[in-house]
């Protein structure tokens, strides 16, 4: 780690020494720790814009040129910016970058990198289906290697298999979705605010967004966002790609969920990472990755959180389960009129979703909720409802807890254990016993199911009597077209 300080250092970075350090931590990698008391409004350390790297900052899309870099689709989804990490570290020390390339992992907990049969294991959760290893591949393979053969004089023959194989691509990519910032260009954030807010110091600041926002529209939720097709280019919510920029030394901060004591802040010129709170001597120094569910901290960072909950027992507060409406509509199916794929239709057309998500608060969402009801309209209502362009209102009735019932409890059969076959595997006596992958997928699935249980006990309450039994799956409902995914 000395080399990579270093490397900072004389590159116009700059740390206090003097308050942290960045030290091995046991189950976390590595990580910083303060040395002294620190207070709050502390600059830890600075980073020059220009130490930034991202597509804005490496010279490759400039030597590639503006037709070639368009004509391969390099600057949609993140295949520019791996491939630029690819190039830098085949340039070896004359890279500006060569410190820090150096010190990236080559190896991830992520479930990109898991055999099928650990696979398994996360059969129901969020991350099933959006692992995107598929999608990532076919980036590579379209996009990646079509420049590489047009241009050998940059990236030379011999160097393909060293530097810019399908596993590289994999390890770059990782090494973005666990790692990047978003980092608009400093003259697009003038522009947008003029001026930043102000902190504890009177320091002039605009925060910055702890690493890459899970929900900005270039990360799709698969592994890699993937290159889109010149259509999707004229959105205009989508990110600029030249925004995602990995930083040196802020990437180092581990982070855990209600935690954080530090975060990342623009400057004009440099990036700072400023304490959040008062950080006693040896405590560990936390960023934020935005406290998400562990189904996505498995998915882009390979870790979980377990803390103590409110509730009693471990797990991660921000837990989350999804419920696909297309479950919703296999459960209504036998009640249904003709009509459902148009109320469906119709549903996604005034952005509806087509997934629901249940979080800690235990309540069947109140667009489940809409969705069930317009899917139980009346023939004369569904089309009052259509002509008004009105959704139904999502609040909860005994019907529609008996329904909510039926619903999760085929959700909770979904997933092939039982929530009390997965406590006893993490029971003190046997999670020795697990790997990793399969630790972190058992907790994953768990933390779902309890959520899953607890609303069931709750709607069990409103419904009326002998609803939520278990009936045979139906499985002759129309699907919903999947045209508007959280994934
Ligand atoms: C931004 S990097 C932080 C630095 C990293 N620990 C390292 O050694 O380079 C994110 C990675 O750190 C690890 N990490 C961060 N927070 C963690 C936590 N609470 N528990 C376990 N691992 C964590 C995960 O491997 C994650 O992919």
């Amino acid at each position: 780690m000395d080399t990579l300080l270093s490397w900072f250092e004389s590159q116009g970075g700059s740390l206090d020494s003097f308050s942290i350090k960045l030290a091995d931590i046991e189950g976390h990698g590595r990580g910083a720790v303060a040395k002294r008391d620190i207070p709050e409004g502390h600059v830890l350390f600075s980073i020059p814009r220009g130490l930034t790297l991202s597509t804005r900052n490496s010279a490759l899309p400039g030597l590639i040129g503006q037709a070639l870099w368009d004509k391969h689709g390099l600057g949609k989804g993140w295949v520019g910016l791996i491939l630029c990490m690819m190039w830098e570290e085949a340039q070896g020390t004359s890279s500006k970058w060569s410190g820090y390339l150096n010190i990236l992992p080559n190896v991830f907990d992520t479930p990109m990198f898991w055999a099928e049969e650990d696979l398994q294991e996360l059969k129901a959760t969020a991350v099933f289906d959006k692992i995107g290893k598929e999608d990532a591949e076919r980036d590579y393979r379209d996009r990646l290697l079509p420049c590489l053969q047009t241009r050998p004089d940059l990236f030379p023959q011999d160097q393909i298999s060293t530097y810019y194989s399908l596993e590289r691509y994999h390890i770059n990519g990782s090494r973005i979705l666990s790692r990047s910032f978003h980092v608009e260009n400093a003259a697009d954030e003038e522009e947008e605010d003029n001026v930043g807010d102000t902190n504890e110091n009177g320091m002039d600041v605009d925060e910055a967004p702890q690493l890459i926002d899970p929900n900005a529209p270039t990360t799709t939720g698969s592994e890699y966002p993937e290159a889109e097709d010149s259509e999707a280019s004229e959105d205009e919510d989508e990110e600029d790609v030249g925004d995602v920029a990995m930083v040196p030394l802020a990437d180092m901060l581990n982070a855990r969920y209600g935690s954080e004591n530090a975060k990342l802040f623009y400057e004009k010129h440099d990036l700072r990472m400023v304490t959040t709170k008062p950080i006693k001597a040896g405590e560990q120094i936390w960023n934020t990755y935005g406290d998400p569910p562990n189904s996505d901290l498995l998915r882009r960072y390979g870790h979980v959180d377990i803390i103590p909950l409110p509730e009693g027992g471990e797990g991660n507060p921000a837990d989350i389960v999804e419920v696909r409406a297309d479950l919703v509509v296999e459960c209504l199916s036998g009640i249904q009129s003709g009509e459902t794929s148009e109320r469906i239709d119709w549903w996604l057309d005034q952005g509806g979703d087509d997934v629901f998500v249940l979080d800690k608060e235990l309540e069947l969402p109140e667009d489940c909720i809409s969705f069930i009801r317009l899917l139980q309209l009346p023939q004369n209502e569904w089309e009052k409802a259509r002509k008004k362009n009105k959704l139904p209102k999502g609040k909860l009735d005994p019907t529609i807890a008996s329904i909510g019932l039926k619903v999760l409890d085929q959700r909770l059969n979904q997933y092939p254990t039982t929530i009390e076959e997965d406590e006893g595997l993490l029971s003190p006596e046997r999670i020795g016993g697990l790997s990793l992958n399969r630790k972190h997928a058992v907790i994953v699935r768990l933390g779902e199911k309890r959520i899953l249980k607890g609303t069931l006990d709750k709607l069990r309450s409103m419904a009326p009597q002998g609803g939520g039994k278990r009936k045979a799956n139906d499985t002759s409902g129309r699907g919903v077209s999947g045209k508007k995914s959280r994934r």
